[in-house]
């Protein structure tokens, strides 16, 4: 694999990146889609993707597209009328980016994903795929959260972190995150004297720096999703640049716009990085403190025997935090029983449970190799 892009520079000529741009530099001032914008944001990557380089664009705005066109006076707060909107939004976003894209050649393909297609092995697999396809069709993938189908319980919410988990999946030289401002500042960018970060090497470089979860008025997740997004990616080796959408042709260029987050870690396990990043968890299992220790300190599997509570209802496979009983997160893994199943057998030692289920090896309550540490999360 290629060491990852030591700075800018290296931008330029890059083989593959991932794109993000955010709702509000696709919307104009009374909130519609701004036509101007998303026409020069396709001209620069159809260049890029002109000279032979690769580009997966993952773009928000369905649910901004359609607010004028359903009169509906600003962006929906209740689910059912975001899944409407998006789902009206969202061919009226594809037909915008297959005519300008078509304006100078090229082909774009829709690629629409929840975070469940992230999770399960056998469907990011197939995104994979068909992503992989779509590039060496010399196609654009345009990538966004399937917001008609998906459920609060289950959902991004926010294109940054899904963008950070594409581009893992990708293996992309770079994640660049276009947005309504020219970088990350160290405090909220409004105020008066706060200044632009324009490299950030580890994230003890993030220390002192304010940053709310208020976006824009059309934007979700403001720049706290933005830095979350940031830290999956650099945690597994792809550097990432923050800038203004307005920006993006000096941006792939190399030169010195926006914030350069470098790349602080190494490739993860596809899986392991879902399982941390992908998805909010469906339930908690309460450990006693010698399963919290044998879990974070011995990396070893949960056993019923360790398991001291229950909370909330999941089903076999569903991903759910461990925690101990002071409520501290430990890890987060994908739990093998339902929690009727992990009530029923809760505090049982292996024996008892062969010698009740009949069974020689019963499954742990988590495997070891469905567990991950949870770092970076900061909701
Ligand atoms: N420290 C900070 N540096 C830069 N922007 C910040 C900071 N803290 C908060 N923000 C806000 O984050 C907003 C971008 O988030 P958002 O509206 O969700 O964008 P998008 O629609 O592109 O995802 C900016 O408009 C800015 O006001
Ligand atoms: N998937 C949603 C994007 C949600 C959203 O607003 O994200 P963002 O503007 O990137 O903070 C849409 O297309 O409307």
């Amino acid at each position: 694999m290629n060491l990852p892009l030591a700075n800018r520079a290296g931008l330029a000529s890059a083989p593959r990146v991932v794109v993000k741009v955010g709702s509000s530099s696709l919307t104009d001032a009374d909130g519609g889609l701004d036509l101007a914008a998303l026409r020069h944001l396709v001209q620069v990557l159809a260049a890029r993707r002109a000279r032979g380089q690769q580009v997966v664009l993952v773009s928000s705005g369905a649910i901004a597209a359609a607010i004028i066109p359903l009169g509906l006076g600003g962006k929906p707060r209740d689910l059912a009328t975001a899944q409407a909107a998006a789902s009206v939004g969202q061919g009226l976003l594809m037909a915008r980016y297959t005519e300008a894209f078509a304006g100078h050649g090229q082909r774009v393909g829709q690629v629409l994903l929840t975070a469940e297609d992230l999770i399960r092995r056998q469907h990011h697999v197939n995104a994979q795929r068909a992503l992989e396809r779509l590039l060496a069709l010399g196609v654009v993938p345009i990538v966004n959260e399937n917001d008609a189908v998906a459920t609060d319980e289950i959902r991004f919410g926010d294109n940054d972190r899904l963008a950070a988990l594409v581009s893992h999946l990708l293996r992309a030289d770079a994640l660049v995150l276009l947005t309504d401002v020219d970088g990350l500042y160290d405090g909220p960018p409004e105020r008066p004297g706060t200044r632009r970060i324009p490299l950030v090497t580890s994230p003890e470089g993030l220390a002192g720096v304010e940053v709310t979860g208020r976006g824009s008025a059309i934007g979700t997740g403001g720049m706290v999703t933005k830095l979350d997004a940031a830290s999956i990616a650099t945690a597994s080796g792809i550097p990432t640049i923050l800038t203004a959408a307005g920006d993006v042709a000096a941006a792939l260029a190399g030169d010195d716009v926006g914030t350069w987050f470098a790349a602080t870690g190494r490739r993860k396990s596809t899986r392991r990085l879902w399982l941390a990043h992908a998805t909010r968890s469906h339930g908690r299992v309460v450990l006693d403190d010698g399963a919290v220790r044998a879990v974070a300190q011995d990396k070893r599997s949960l056993l019923a025997a360790g398991v001291a509570d229950v909370e909330g209802e999941f089903e076999a496979g569903d991903p759910v935090e461990l925690v101990g009983t002071d409520g501290q997160v430990v890890a987060r893994g994908l739990v093998a029983y339902s929690s009727a199943e992990v009530r029923a057998m809760k505090g049982k030692t292996s024996a008892r449970l062969r010698a009740e289920s009949g069974q020689d090896h019963p499954r742990p309550v988590v495997h070891r190799d469905d567990l991950v540490e949870v770092v970076g999360r900061r909701r």
